[in-house]
């Protein structure tokens, strides 16, 4: 559905040249629902904009369902949905007002851009909203109907550019769930746009992470995880000797290699905190209080925090995505 090759956008910014996407190559297949997950000033807007035809490459090249992007802007168009940053439509226009004219503005006839809002006045709970002005919706509202906007052309193609950004919990939940039940319904292909970690986590079946206008890594939440993250399992003990709890650990989790794991004792007057850092951290934990159990020390807490994108941002970066989306 989506190829980009070597894909690249600079600014002039006065005298400074801003390099924004540095040579990007990704494919997205039909039907798959990808993040783009980065911090602020990451490239991801400036990426979505080229792949939708609305800003044009400085150099590499994309294409939409094989038609390409610079040459092609009205195919590419014709095939997609996009939803940018607070669309909101016409504040002072009622809701089913601003749909119509999004379906008239596809040249739809009345019959059906008039069955396609109500559908999707339906798929997106909007019902009862349809008389309101879209300056009287609240935030989570107002994020429905841009949806519902994007998607009266029913494109096979769906680009949302930070879709919960400015909600809250509950909302953003809500608005995932619809862009599921949508998916399904219609079968779209989804890409959209984050730096909410646990939602690019929880919902995206591939996650590409985007730095400083490059890839740095793509693949599913849980393979990015397994690759360039650990688990973190925290034991305290009984006192005891640190060199024994640290040999009797490394049968469990293996010489510290990485993906193998580490193990840090600390001591206090109180008893021992060990910290394992592994992989399948929770599946190691009572392998780990048995080992410490044969010598001599019993476990008196025991946690197992699984490692989160956070962690793959950091390893990658050495940064937290969590600090800068802040
Ligand atoms: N029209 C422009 N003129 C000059 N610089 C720009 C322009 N648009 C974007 N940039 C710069 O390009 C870089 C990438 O911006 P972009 O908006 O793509 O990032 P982003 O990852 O989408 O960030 P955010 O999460 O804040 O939307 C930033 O340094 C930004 O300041």
């Amino acid at each position: 559905m989506i190829r980009a090759r070597g894909l690249t956008k600079t600014f002039q910014r006065g005298k400074e040249t801003v390099e924004a996407v540095k040579g990007i190559d990704v494919d997205v297949a039909e039907g798959e629902l990808v993040a783009f997950l980065g911090p602020n000033g990451a490239g991801k807007s400036t990426t979505l904009r080229m792949l939708t035809s609305l800003l044009t490459p400085t150099a590499g090249t994309a294409t939409i369902a094989g038609y390409d992007v610079a040459t092609h802007p009205t195919q590419v168009r014709a095939r997609l949905g996009f939803i940018g940053q607070g669309n909101g439509g016409g504040f002072s226009y009622q809701v089913r007002d601003e749909l119509f004219n999004q379906g008239r503005f596809y040249g739809l006839p009345a019959a059906e851009y008039r069955q396609r809002a109500a559908d999707l006045v339906d798929a997106l709970e909007l019902g009862g909203l349809e008389k309101r002005t879209v300056q009287s919706l609240s935030g989570g509202q107002r994020r429905r109907l841009d949806v519902a906007l994007g998607l009266m052309n029913h494109p096979p193609l769906l680009f949302l550019d930070e879709p919960s950004t400015g909600l809250d919990p509950h909302a953003r939940a809500n608005l995932w769930e619809h862009i599921s039940t949508l998916r399904e319904r219609f079968g779209m292909t989804i890409v959209l746009t984050t730096h909410y970690l646990e939602e690019a986590d929880g919902m995206a079946e591939r996650v590409v992470v985007i730095d400083h206008g490059e890839i740095i890594a793509d693949a599913a939440p849980d393979v990015l995880k397994r690759e360039h993250a650990d688990d973190v399992v925290t034991l305290g003990t009984t006192p005891g000797s640190p060199d024994t709890a640290r040999r009797a650990l490394a049968a469990v989790v293996g010489d510290g290699t990485p993906h193998t794991g580490t193990v840090q004792v600390d001591e206090s007057p109180d008893g021992l905190t060990v910290r394992i850092a592994t992989a399948q951290g929770a599946e190691r934990l009572p392998e780990a209080i048995d080992a410490l159990r044969g010598v001599g020390l019993a476990a008196t807490s025991a946690t197992a925090k699984q490692a989160s994108l956070d962690d793959v941002f950091l390893n990658l970066t050495g940064r937290s995505l969590r600090e800068e989306a802040a």
